[in-house]
């Protein structure tokens, strides 16, 4: 069954239109990578899905029901509204390149923030949460350390715990691997790789063109804000049928 659908998205910042008119479809368990060079649109493609930006055309759909907010004229949004988000937030949680930790939390704080502060979870079972999906992605003996003391890797592996313990639908993954160091990338990779086998839903935009490859169930080449080639990974990488892609997996698309 399809568990998220984008349909025909668009969106404009003043004249530049950054996507022209996206879709696509993940079942539960899925596995989409994004990949393409920079500009192209994948960040902001992410951003429209769980409204962290505003869409200008086009369908977000989650589950079967339609996701979207109505700001007033001045783009403020009503209480109402502010409520759907955060009920947005908490099924699709995003991880981010620069993990975006709180850096005057400790790594546990971090985690129980949104469960507690949003979702209403009790504190003790906020902290239980966060202690299982911390020792999950490999972290847990850092649980009391702040940002600015954990290694890049740590610190992504915190945030990737943060996602989970909201208990998201889908989970969507902002080049989460982009900012490390090249010996920390596959501590991340691993964590993700995991992820996945469990059979979760994610949307990746990344580089790593093996995790494209081996790990994901479905690859898309976007390129100036259009879906220029997509398919399955093992097909799409090794045979690409445009030249875009060609020269991009070549490294000479710039
Ligand atoms: N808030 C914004 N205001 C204006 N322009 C923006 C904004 N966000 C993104 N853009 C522009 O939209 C285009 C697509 O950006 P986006 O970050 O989605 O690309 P990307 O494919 O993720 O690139 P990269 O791989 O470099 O992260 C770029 O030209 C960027 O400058």
């Amino acid at each position: 069954m399809v568990k998220l659908e984008v349909d025909d998205l668009h969106k404009r910042y003043g004249a530049h239109e950054v996507l022209k008119g996206v879709s696509l479809k993940a079942d539960a368990g899925d596995v989409i990578s994004v990949i393409g060079s920079s500009g192209s649109g994948k960040s902001t493609l992410l951003r429209c899905i769980n409204l962290l930006e505003q869409p200008n055309a086009g369908r977000i759909v989650l589950d079967g029901e339609e996701l979207r907010l109505v700001p007033a004229k001045d783009g403020t949004l009503r209480a109402a509204d502010r409520k759907q988000l955060q009920r947005i937030r908490s099924r699709l949680a995003m991880v981010f390149q620069h993990f975006n930790l709180w850096s005057h939390m400790t790594a546990l704080e971090n985690v129980i923030e949104v469960p507690v502060h949003v979702l209403g979870v009790p504190k003790k079972e906020a902290i239980e949460r966060a202690e299982h999906y911390l020792a999950k992605v490999g972290v847990a003996h850092r649980k009391n350390a702040y940002p600015s003391h954990m290694s890049g890797g740590e610190q992504q592996r915190v945030a990737i715990a943060r996602a989970l313990a909201v208990e998201p639908e889908v989970m969507l993954f902002d080049e989460p691997t982009s900012a490390l160091d090249p010996e920390l990338v596959g501590e991340v990779l691993k964590v993700m790789r995991d992820l996945a086998q469990e059979g979760r839903t994610m949307i990746v935009v990344t580089h790593e063109m093996g995790f494209a490859r081996e790990v994901s169930t479905h690859v898309m080449f976007l390129h100036q804000g259009l879906v220029e080639e997509e398919g399955n990974p093992r097909e799409v990488l090794a045979h690409p049928r445009s030249e875009r892609l060609q020269q991009f997996l070549s490294g000479n698309l710039k």
